[in-house]
């Protein structure tokens, strides 16, 4: 594509650095850069981030044990047993777009309290609940690591929301009607593996959007294979960069601003090599009965004029999330879980199972 048909298109993902807040000058670059990003690239690094890298650390650590664990153990602890759709997913237990994605993992969450009480409340409020954690003997410490990890990237996906808030002209607490109080808030976190595969498919996860407001990735091995699709449709590399964050926008977000934040549609390639790649996504939630067609935002002239620059984006072949215009967030990501885990919604959700599969399922579930 030519650049006139994609003016502010990119072929790097931007380097943020938090550090810019300390001071004033500091924070409008910085709210610049993060407009920019938020508009026309979807995707940034964050570095100098106030999340512990001595706690990131041993959560690396940790994840190579994580999956070396015996098979029992994980399965001690799988997803099956959990209405939450929390704990470990073997192997291509998982389809993006019809086809396996290669990759093991682990789903936890934040703590929080639940607003189930009786069989009457929407079911979508039986989405969040209590982690499955692998037992404490044959993995000392770990539940405590991830603990304070989620609770630290928990506490700056709240502070980086005003600062997109900020960013698109509305103020620090813009966004905030978008949460419930934070101890009914359940945000959640994978840790995944993606081996090495032999074979014809190297689709670790194929092209897809991430569905909520924020993504916090850490990448935690060396590998490279995450890949961004740029305004005129071509994949970008984003590799791993120490110490950063790759941070990205949801479906959700997208939706509420009108567009102006971009869902980016983004893949994993399989490693080469002989070792795995290894990631921690954090997504970050919206209150569960939030309608998103209840929220009209109202931005500035100005900011609305930077999208009219941007243009428009190539189509993808990313799937959508199409419910958020009509079901409250918390069902919008109870069927998208339907769908990408059947076993668990066969067992925990009959009746939605039925809706979202009349003929029922042949085996594998696809989120898309
Ligand atoms: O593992 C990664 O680098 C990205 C994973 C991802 O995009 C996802 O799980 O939504
Ligand atoms: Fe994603």
């Amino acid at each position: 594509m030519t650049s006139n048909s994609a003016p502010n298109d990119f072929s790097s993902i931007p380097i943020l650095d938090y550090s810019l807040l300390n001071t004033i000058d500091g924070k409008s670059k910085f709210l610049d850069q993060l407009r920019h990003a938020l508009i026309n690239v979807g995707f940034l690094y964050l570095s100098n981030h106030s999340v512990s890298q001595a706690d990131i650390n041993s959560l690396i650590e940790y994840i190579p044990k994580l999956f070396d664990l015996p098979q029992e153990a994980k399965d001690d602890i799988k997803m099956a047993n959990s209405e939450h759709f929390l704990g470990y997913s073997r192997l291509g237990a998982e389809l993006t777009k019809g086809a396996v994605d290669q990759r093991e993992q682990f789903d936890f969450a934040t703590k929080h309290v639940s607003r189930w009480k009786k069989e009457s409340d929407p079911d979508y409020f039986r989405l969040w609940g209590p982690c499955q954690w692998p037992d404490e003997k044959l993995i000392p410490g770990f539940r405590d690591t991830m603990e304070r990890y989620l609770d630290q990237v928990q506490a700056l996906s709240y502070k980086f929301a005003s600062l997109i808030a900020e960013a698109f002209g509305l103020g620090p607490d813009g966004l905030s009607e978008f949460y419930d109080s934070p101890e009914l808030m359940q945000h959640r976190s994978k840790i995944v593996k993606y081996p090495v595969v032999e074979g014809s498919s190297d689709q670790g996860v194929g092209p897809h959007y991430d569905a909520g407001f924020l993504t916090f990735l850490l990448q935690a091995s060396d590998h490279r294979g995450l890949q961004v699709q740029n305004l005129s449709g071509q994949w970008i590399d984003a590799p791993p960069v120490p110490g950063t964050f790759v941070i990205n926008f949801g479906k959700a977000l997208e939706f509420v601003t009108g567009g102006l934040a971009r869902a980016t549609s983004h893949r994993v390639l399989s490693p080469k090599g002989s070792t795995p790649r290894y990631s921690v996504p954090f997504f970050q939630n919206i209150g569960l009965d939030v309608k998103l067609t209840d929220h009209v935002l109202k931005f500035p002239p100005e900011i609305l004029a930077l999208k009219r620059t941007r243009g428009n984006v190539a189509a993808t072949d990313s799937v959508n999330f199409t419910e958020f215009d009509r079901e409250p967030s918390g069902k919008v990501n109870l069927i998208g879980r339907v769908k990408s885990h059947p076993d668990v919604a066969e067992r925990h959700y009959p009746e939605l199972f039925k809706k979202v599969f009349p003929n029922g399922y042949s085996g594998k579930g696809s989120a898309y």
